[in-house]
């Protein structure tokens, strides 16, 4: 068993289209409505992003086989990485969040996969899709979702979001 909740961003090009040849390759069991969000991390010198929660539940795939997907993904979206920017503007971006197998969650400490993500509790963009398909979600070891978006600089980013629409409906699949 391996369940994952990733978060996907996209702020170039055709944001759309990024998110939902990526979420059709996820093969998602679960997929929030777009989020138009403010850039996080200090550059803000880029467009605005849409912002999705996608989880997926998979037995046959490993931790590591998600990111190879997420990385793939990306490379295909065409993306290019600017060393001087490492919170620049990207066509897609997808992080894995937190990932559990039959023992429950996964934790690594591996640069290469860092599990739970070590920056998802601050992050609006990501807690805020992810609490919209899971009432009952939470970040292993931070607590639960519900909770994280109390904190008074996380609930000031979540007021500025703006929920757009769906993305994934059943015709999709
Ligand atoms: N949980 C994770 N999800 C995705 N990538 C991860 C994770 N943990 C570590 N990485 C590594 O992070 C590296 C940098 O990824 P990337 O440039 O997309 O970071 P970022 O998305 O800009 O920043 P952030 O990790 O803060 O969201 C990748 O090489 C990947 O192997
Ligand atoms: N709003 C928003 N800001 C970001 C995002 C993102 O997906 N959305 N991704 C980043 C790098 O992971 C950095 N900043």
């Amino acid at each position: 068993m391996s369940r994952v909740v990733f978060s996907m961003g996209s702020n170039l090009g055709d944001r759309e289209a990024a998110l939902l040849a990526a979420v059709r390759a996820v093969g998602p069991e679960a997929v929030s409505d777009v989020y138009e969000t403010a850039p996080w991390g200090g550059d803000d010198e880029q467009p605005a992003y849409y912002n999705i929660a996608v989880i997926a539940d998979d037995p046959a795939r490993s931790p590591h086989d998600w990111l190879a997907l997420g990385q793939r993904l990306e490379a295909e979206s065409g993306r290019v990485r600017d060393p001087e920017r490492p919170y620049g503007p990207r066509t897609l971006d997808v992080d894995l969040i937190a990932v559990w197998d039959e023992h429950g969650p996964v934790r690594s400490d591996e640069p290469r996969l860092l599990l739970p993500h070590p920056l998802a509790h601050l992050r609006a963009f990501v807690l805020v899709p992810w609490f919209a398909v899971d009432r009952d979600a939470e970040l292993p070891g931070k607590g639960r979702v519900r909770d994280l978006l109390r904190d008074e600089t996380v609930a000031a980013d979540a007021r500025a979001l703006r929920r757009l629409h769906p993305i994934w409906s059943r015709h999709h699949e």
